[in-house]
């Protein structure tokens, strides 16, 4: 029975074999994505997961998601076994997936359809969360007359809708030019605060690793497996990129993900 105890998420030993199969029906081309992967994570933590090319930090998040299962250990939210997707997970990928054909309030309230919530209920939750991610005068536009950075925002919404108590996010920025990709992360970190959810943010960049985690989790190449895990508590400056704390922490990531990949 889950707890306010539980951690938000509970990776137990967590391996992952693609194309394992059994006994004569074993696959000779498997891939094994994760070894031994075990962390536990408290509610309102922003976790970030950086590591090499392929080393299965997206197949770490797809697990959280319930879009996969472990071959080996078990991967729990609040104490509960994953066994699919589910409104308590709410996911942003790197592409936005915006329906073209929808305005950005149907985009954003389309995650509630499938509830029992009435129109008038879902059309509020929608414009309050738009108002949140600085889409509030876009709201009736199509995705197609937004800039990247809208459509990453208006994504961002549609999976606040639900009210998830856990945000996947699979490198969401990176498609995005610097500026806005800056400008991006700061909103996040506002939003976070705002929102309080435990957020899984998995990146190549080890600046925004740092400068978004109150963790930094890095995988060693595949199979992946934690080779650190490492607390990430920066001054509360608007700016924490010159402070010397960013700095140090920022190079001992860069230099574990170095020799992580090699
Ligand atoms: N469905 C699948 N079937 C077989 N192999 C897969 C599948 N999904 C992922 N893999 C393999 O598992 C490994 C980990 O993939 P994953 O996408 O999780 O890595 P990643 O760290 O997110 O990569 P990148 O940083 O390049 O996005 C890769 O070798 C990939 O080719």
């Amino acid at each position: 029975m889950p707890s306010q105890a539980d951690p938000a998420v509970s990776l137990r030993n967590v391996s992952l074999v693609f194309g394992g199969g059994r006994g004569l029906l074993r696959d000779p081309a498997t891939v094994q994505a994760l070894r031994d992967v075990d962390a536990d994570i408290p509610a309102g933590q922003f976790v970030t997961i950086v590591g090499p090319s392929g080393c299965g930090k997206s197949t770490l998040l797809r697990l959280v998601a319930g879009f996969a299962e472990p071959t080996a250990g078990e991967v729990l939210a609040a104490g509960a076994p994953i066994t699919g997707p589910g409104p308590d997970r709410g996911i942003v990928f790197q592409q936005p997936r915006l329906f073209p054909w929808l305005s950005v309030r149907r985009n954003v309230e389309f995650g509630l359809r499938t509830t029992r919530t009435p129109r008038a209920r879902r059309d509020r939750r929608a414009d309050e969360l738009l108002r949140l991610v600085g889409l509030a005068d876009a709201a009736s536009r199509r995705p197609y007359e937004l800039s990247g950075g809208m459509q990453q925002r208006a994504a961002i919404a549609r999976a606040l809708a639900p009210d998830p108590d856990i945000l996947l996010m699979d490198e969401p920025f990176a498609a995005l030019d610097a500026l806005t990709r800056e400008r991006l992360q700061e909103e996040l970190r506002r939003i976070w605060q705002q929102t309080g959810k435990t957020v899984l943010f998995v990146t190549h960049s080890v600046d925004e690793a740092v400068f978004l985690g109150t963790r930094v989790i890095v995988l060693s190449k595949r199979p992946g497996r934690i080779v650190l895990d490492r607390a990430s508590t920066l001054p509360g400056e608007d700016d924490p990129h010159a402070h010397q704390d960013f700095l140090t922490l920022r190079e001992e990531i860069a230099a574990t993900v170095r020799e992580a990949a090699a």
